[in-house]
């Protein structure tokens, strides 16, 4: 056998997936790529494992979807068979000819029942037998899903829209590229993903990318060319995702003016900016948020990355996060509460785990000595806790690949946010519910100036202290296999910055492989992936949120403003990293972020010991 196949089916075996499995789909893969085997060896083999995991869902799927027609189809013959015993004896009784007449008259030859799809299949008797054949489902258009919303408990979740079931199945064929074993229609869903992948060059607009200060704005001519150029409809950006669908929703935004053109010193200045370049037809969320998000270059011609917009955290294969209300212990919600938490005399259930007080104002914003309390502990080396587990799991991680187990450099110790969540008895818009209501103000991404950092993220309106910005959203990975994707991903320094959820690792005396996660962002994430670096004095803070889970290995992470923010300002992050630490899995960036007290120009000495940071 092909020792490139061979390696790829040892890689499926490992996660468990027969060879029978993998045979159709690696082949229709080497089809589809032109036998591009780099493309589906990339990041272990994701390409083909998320392939066969989505078909098996699908097949499964459909398969409940055919029975359910099988059994309902079965009941409608039994029906009309008691229908046409009873109808038969009532008329032997009474009249022998009406019956027939009143059946002909329901169900002639050439017509249809009303509940019949194929009425041309009779299977004799003077009554049809009408068999349905479940209509093969219309192939969905829809990016390929990941496996499990995390919240697919909550009431808001729409159910997913059907698929082809006859994706990918499996034949008794050798895995020969040259054979085409799967008729590429019915693969159509997975071909999506694979252009995609394939191809990201793809996603370049067709169009040039001029600003309004590349027309003479004072003639018509001038003017009418930029506006044909705001509607041009073969701008192909969907994200990158749909390499095949062009479509003008996400179409650069292009003013007839620039930033230049207003006077940013002053409010009035920057809200007519922001009027100008908030293009509302431009949504990077792709509908997903309450907010439109735009996005916004004025600086060259690129396009945000190409990437799947995911407003809640999926989990990836065998990470475990498993919630469920029965595993939610009476002590962890609010079952007696009503309404509003907040305006209780005394602090809920699910204040008490967090110190007996709540962490949000009655305005949704965090209270501010718990907010500055955060920020002091995250970034002063003398009240900054950090705990060290006996094996990491990063080193742990790093040592399959290194041989070398190194020791725990500190899981950082954090204060906890608590919301309210299904199990308590207050309403959904109780005040202690702001991380699960997601993001509410306006956004907007967009490309920094020249040779900076790349796109970035801002907000449109002045933000208060402590004002609830966003939740970083990525796959939910084992740590394991994040490294197992950075270290066989060719493009290391653009993989986007994952968070640890570790913050409870250092507490644990045994930690089980598949509960050590991290957020992954770079193909399903949210806006949060454009957010920048800023060392130290960054205006937005993380801080961990516990929703479902009680064990909180999985938990979610938020994102809150540590100053009032002015609209326009740059959002940034601490991402906690060393800039001379070799050490890191991705290789860390040379960092422009403009911080007086930035990391990386206070001299990279060599130091491997973690420093507090706002992260
Ligand atoms: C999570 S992404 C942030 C969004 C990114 N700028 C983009 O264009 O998609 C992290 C990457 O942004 C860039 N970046 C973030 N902060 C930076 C900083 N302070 N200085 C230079 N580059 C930065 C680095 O290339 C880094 O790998």
């Amino acid at each position: 056998m092909n020792p490139r196949v061979e390696k790829a089916f040892r890689a499926m075996r490992n996660l468990g997936i027969p060879d029978k499995k993998t045979k159709p789909v690696l082949k229709y893969l080497l089809k589809l790529y032109e036998k591009k085997w780099e493309l589906i060896e990339q990041e272990n083999y994701r390409v083909l494992a998320d392939a066969i995991f989505e078909n098996e869902t699908e097949v499964a799927e459909q398969k409940k979807k055919l029975d359910d027609a099988e059994a309902a189809e079965r009941e409608r013959v039994e029906q009309a068979e008691r229908m046409k015993a009873i109808e038969d004896e009532t008329q032997i009784q009474e009249e022998p000819e009406k019956p027939l007449k009143r059946m002909r008259a329901r169900y002639r030859d050439d017509e249809a029942s009303p509940s019949c799809v194929s009425p041309n299949i009779s299977l004799g008797g003077s009554l049809p037998v009408i068999l349905i054949k479940p209509k093969d489902e219309l192939l969905t258009d829809d990016p390929l899903r990941v496996e499990v919303p995390l919240d697919s408990t909550t009431p808001d979740l729409e159910p997913e829209p059907p698929v082809n079931t006859d994706a990918i199945s499996p034949t008794e064929n050798g895995v020969e590229e040259n054979d085409n074993l799967i008729p590429d229609e019915t693969v159509h869903h997975i071909a999506k993903r694979q252009e995609s992948v394939a191809n990201t060059d793809a996603i370049s607009p067709t169009v040039s990318l001029k600003t309004g200060n590349d027309f003479e704005k004072e003639t018509e001519t001038a003017r009418e060319d930029n506006n044909r150029l705001n509607s041009d409809e073969t701008v192909d950006v969907a994200k990158g995702q749909e390499s095949a669908v062009k479509t003008d929703a996400m179409s650069p935004t292009v003013s007839l003016k620039t930033r230049n053109d207003f006077e940013m010193e002053t409010e009035t200045g920057r809200e007519e900016y922001v009027n100008v370049i908030l293009d509302e037809t431009v949504d990077i969320a792709k509908g997903e948020e309450s907010v439109v998000i735009s996005y916004i270059n004025e600086v060259n011609s690129e396009l945000p990355p190409s990437f799947h917009y995911i407003p809640r955290n999926a989990v990836f294969q065998n990470a475990y996060v498993n919630f469920s209300l029965a595993r939610i212990p009476k002590e962890n919600c609010c079952s007696t509460c009503v309404g509003n938490c907040l305006t209780s005399s005394s602090p809920c259930q699910c204040a008490l785990q967090t110190g007996g007080e709540f962490s949000y104002t009655s305005e949704g914003t965090m209270k501010e000595d718990i907010l500055d309390h955060v920020i002091e502990t995250n970034s002063d080396p003398q009240t900054c806790h950090f705990s060290y587990c006996k094996e990491c799991p990063l080193e742990k991680a790093k040592a399959k690949n290194e041989g070398v187990l190194g020791t725990c450099k500190g899981h950082k110790e954090r204060s906890f946010i608590k919301e309210c969540w299904l199990k308590c008895g207050c309403s959904k818009k109780c005040g202690n519910r702001v991380v699960q209501r997601g993001i509410r103000y306006k956004l907007q991404v967009f490309m920094t100036p020249a040779g900076g950092k790349g796109w970035g993220l801002r907000a449109l309106e002045d933000l208060p202290k402590g004002a609830f910005v966003c939740e970083f959203v990525g796959e939910v990975l084992t740590c394991k296999e994040l490294y197992n994707r950075v270290s066989q991903s060719d493009k290391k320094d653009e993989y986007a910055y994952p968070i640890f959820l570790d913050a409870e690792w250092g507490k644990e005396s045994e930690l089980q492989e598949d509960k050590t996660l991290c957020l992954d962002p770079t193909s399903y994430g949210n806006v949060a992936r454009f957010i920048n670096h800023r060392c130290f004095d960054a205006n937005l803070v993380e801080i961990p949120v516990e929703v479902e889970n009680p064990d909180r290995h999985y938990y979610h992470v938020a994102f809150f403003t540590t100053r009032k923010v002015k609209a326009l300002e740059e959002l940034t992050r601490d991402y906690g990293i060393e800039f001379d630490d070799n050490d890191d899995l991705i290789k860390a960036f040379k960092c422009q972020c403009g911080s007086a007290f930035c990391r990386f120009t206070k001299g990279s000495s060599g130091s491997r010991k973690r420093k507090c940071a706002q992260t």
